[in-house]
């Protein structure tokens, strides 16, 4: 007999909800009800589903069972399939154990039967890194015993089951095979060596190592004792704030098409908000305002969910960009390129001259051939792919392109104003005018032009072709259809994008601005570069803030630096430090020194010249060296690093440059490249709680000035005591008109603001 199980599809089906994966095997285990999990007083004993109901119900079953697999298999649906007695699967699908990408291990006894089925090292690739693979390759490696067409599947399943029944085919119970497996010596040593390479890795993440002990545990004591100890590392894990994060993460990544307060972290945690407040306390008289409650928040719920207001409310269907021009093919506008033509979109690379043009389009084929070289791409599909670029040096081939993205090296306001005069002159009356601008307020850029609905931010993070954050920048005047579009288009290059509001910085340069803002103020007060970098780097940054500007270069910081000055006068800490080195021509890596001096394989080494800059550049600003400040310890130089983004983060959602918390969280980890184990910024700012950073904050600008003060947002926060994910001040009117109105509503003018803000701040209504 066949079953064809899915999990996740079980778990809605009890809970009377309808399955998101339709016609798949299975997603694996409901992440939505983690949450539930993490907060029940009461938890089902450990090992319940794992050795009761998978392993003694349905491998040690007296009827045989086969997974027939279309489509996806992955976490806990993987794991039912491997107990079952056989699987099949379509070449296509994809089989997998991603658990570790929510800061857990496979609990349904993945960690044990994953490497019995397939070997060792394999198991260990696929479950550390997260990677699943194709049935064609399943089959090969043996984790799927035969390949069946769709139309086949269950009928071929169901003989399958048969012939295992009738003995002609073998009954096994994948727990208990050890012909996979290798001698314990041999195991020992491939255990030893990926303990080695996770710690390098991800120093901060403990689960992949917990995960390595419970596999080590199941060769070296038998399955059965892994399955115990894989039950109770999960039920530990399930608790941490790793998986917290993550969850939250996984979530909030697919919410930024999406608004609203009620989902992100609320939805991630598996119940409605509606469920918490508790309605019968604060209207224990008055049943009927119970009641409108429950209609009010409903209609809400229903209202925003699965809405950016003003665009993807409006029932607009995206329109098809045929044909997109690029206008500069440097290391951005090649990457652009790139990610362009890899989902097949012919594109138009404009240069000013020939030299540059052949230079750009030699950067795509690089970008490219790594990929040939990477096994991720045929030779064939390297031909058809750099077959869609047609470089240009003029705007007379622009007169059938849907959509240009302007990716001029310089931030220059005057040279971008020109270029859109031009393009508006060029391009078609639909065309979307695009900037991939990452500070200049896009009004400024287009200030000279007509078609003003037109313009649009389309912001890429470098290398385009790889980072997956796209900041779509929205002015009051951006049409709502330019914006489905590009949401569109984003789709399609398999970027996430976040929709934000205009502004200097936007979002993700606006939370970046601080952050290098704060290291020079603590530099010139006495704290040392190579310790502020180090500490930053083991918090878990890819790079501490002085290799970052290194990296970045000078001229750019320098450029982007004097928006902010203009921009943001009284937040703006004006150190000389970059433009000393710059004029010694230190302007970073490209230079070979910069803050830090750099080899032939541009290795960073700490430079003792350093020091005569910063001296300078402290005689400049008419400080001197702070003896606490010179000798902070990690978890200081953390927070006065960290705590100004957090206060940035705030004002970039009470202005409404951002449309919730967690668009901002998956900002600052995509774009920032902050640690996704931490939830992104607002998500780990809570963890502290607004009280505590509003005091460090308010503390630190009595002493060191008005680069800390903490905002109204954050203040406002801290005096309730409430998170600073939570949106207090937005009104359903807004949520139903737009960005405009929410704009309009943050002013406090609307009478649902003010009941929002009395629901969201759980106070109880005076009557
Ligand atoms: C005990 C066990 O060992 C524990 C586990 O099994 S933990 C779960 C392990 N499984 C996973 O990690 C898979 C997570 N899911 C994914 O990677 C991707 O969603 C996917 C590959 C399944 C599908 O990707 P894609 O087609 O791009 O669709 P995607 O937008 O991500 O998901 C579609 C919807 O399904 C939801 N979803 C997907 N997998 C889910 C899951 N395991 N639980 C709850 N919801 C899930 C998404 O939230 C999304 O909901 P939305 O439409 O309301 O936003």
């Amino acid at each position: 007999m066949s079953r064809q199980l899915s999990l996740q599809n079980s778990f809605q089906a009890w809970r009377g909800e309808e399955t998101t994966l339709k016609g798949k095997f299975s997603g694996g285990f409901d992440i939505s009800a983690f949450g539930g999990i993490q907060e029940a007083k009461e938890r089902p004993k450990p090992g319940l589903i794992s050795v009761e109901i998978i392993t003694d119900t349905i491998e040690a079953a007296r009827k045989p069972s086969v997974a027939a697999i279309d489509g996806l298999a992955l976490g806990g649906g993987l794991e039912v399939a491997m107990a079952c007695n056989a699987r099949l699967s379509t070449p296509t699908s994809q089989l997998g154990l991603p658990e570790l990408q929510l800061g857990i291990i496979p609990g349904f006894g993945g960690t044990q039967r994953l490497p019995r089925l397939v070997g060792l090292p394999k198991a260990l690739e696929m479950i550390l890194a997260s990677k699943p693979v194709k049935g064609k390759e399943a089959f090969s490696l043996g984790l799927v015993d035969g390949l069946v067409q769709p139309n086949d599947l269950v009928n071929t399943a169901r003989q399958w089951a048969l012939d295992i029944l009738g003995r002609r085919r073998p009954w096994v119970a994948s727990l208990y095979k050890t012909d996979k497996l290798e001698p314990l010596g041999e195991a020992r040593e491939i255990l030893k060596f990926a303990r080695a390479q996770a710690r390098q890795r991800a120093p901060n993440l403990y689960h992949p190592l917990v995960c390595i002990d419970v596999i080590e545990a199941g060769i070296v004591a038998g399955p059965r004792a892994g399955l115990w100890k894989e039950a109770e590392a999960f039920e530990k894990l399930v608790q941490s704030d790793t998986c917290k994060s993550l969850v939250h993460l996984f979530f909030a990544q697919r919410g930024t098409t999406k608004y609203g307060m009620f989902c992100g972290v609320h939805k991630g945690f598996g119940s409605s908000p509606l469920e918490k407040v508790p309605f019968k306390e604060w209207f224990p008289e008055c049943l009927s305002g119970y009641w409108y409650w429950i209609l009010f928040i409903g209609v809400l719920e229903r209202i925003i969910y699965g809405v950016v207001p003003g665009v993807t409310d409006r029932g607009l269907v995206p329109r098809q960009i045929k044909k997109v021009a690029i206008l500069g093919g440097g290391l951005m506008g090649s990457g652009i390129a790139t990610a362009l033509i890899l989902s097949n979109y012919p594109i138009i690379l404009k240069e000013i001259n020939g030299k540059f043009l052949d230079a750009g389009i030699n950067r795509i084929k690089a970008n490219l051939k790594s990929r040939v070289k990477k096994g991720k791409m045929t030779k064939e599909n390297f031909e058809k792919a750099i077959s869609l670029v047609t470089g240009s040096l003029n705007y007379e081939s622009f007169r059938d392109v849907d959509m240009v993205i302007e990716v001029a090296v310089i931030e220059n306001v005057s040279l971008k104003q020109q270029i859109f005069v031009d393009l508006e002159k060029y391009c078609p009356p639909h065309c979307i005018l695009a900037s991939n601008t990452s500070t200049i307020d896009l009004n400024l850029i287009g200030e000279k032009i007509k078609s003003k609905d037109r313009i649009v931010g389309a912001h890429f993070f470098s290398p385009a072709h790889i980072m997956p954050l796209l900041e779509i920048v929205r002015t009051k005047q951006t049409s709502p259809q330019v914006i489905v579009d590009v949401l569109d288009i984003s789709k399609k290059i398999k970027k996430t994008p976040v929709v934000v509001g205009n502004c200097t910085g936007f979002a993700v340069n606006r939370m970046f601005f601080p952050y290098t803002q704060v290291a020079l103020l603590l530099v010139e007060r006495g704290a040392d570069v190579y310790q502020i970098d180090r500490v930053i780097t083991k918090f878990g940054m890819p790079m501490g803030p002085f290799r970052l500007v290194d990296l970045v270069g000078f001229g750019v910081a320098i450029a982007t630096g004097s928006q902010f000055i203009q921009n943001f006068p009284e937040r703006t800490y004006k150190s000389m430090l970059i433009p000393l080195l710059q004029e010694d021509k230190r302007a970073g890596e490209t230079t070979r020194k910069g803050f830090y001096l750099y080899d032939d394989k541009r290795r960073a080494s700490p430079d003792p010249e350093l020091k005569n800059y910063i001296e300078k550049a402290r005689g400049i600003s008419g400080v001197s060296v702070d003896p606490k400040l010179a000798k902070l310890q990690e978890k200081d130089i953390i927070e006065m690093i960290f705590f100004p983004v957090v206060n940035e983060a705030c004002r970039v959602l009470d202005e409404g440059i951002a449309v919730k918390a967690a668009d901002l969280d998956i900002s600052a980890i995509m774009g920032m490249g902050f640690p996704p184990y931490r939830g992104g910024i607002i998500f780990w700012a809570d963890s502290f709680g607004s009280k505590y950073i509003y005091s460090r904050l308010q503390k630190w600008s009595e002493l060191y000035g008005e680069f800390f003060k903490p905002c109204a947002y954050l203040a406002a926060r801290a005096a309730k005591g409430i998170p600073l994910e939570r949106l207090a001040n937005v009104s359903l009117w807004s949520l139903a008109s737009g960005w405009d109105c929410v704009q309009i509503v943050l002013s406090h003018d609307s009478f649902f603001a003010a009941l929002l803000d009395l629901f969201l701040t759980q106070e109880k209504i005076e009557t």
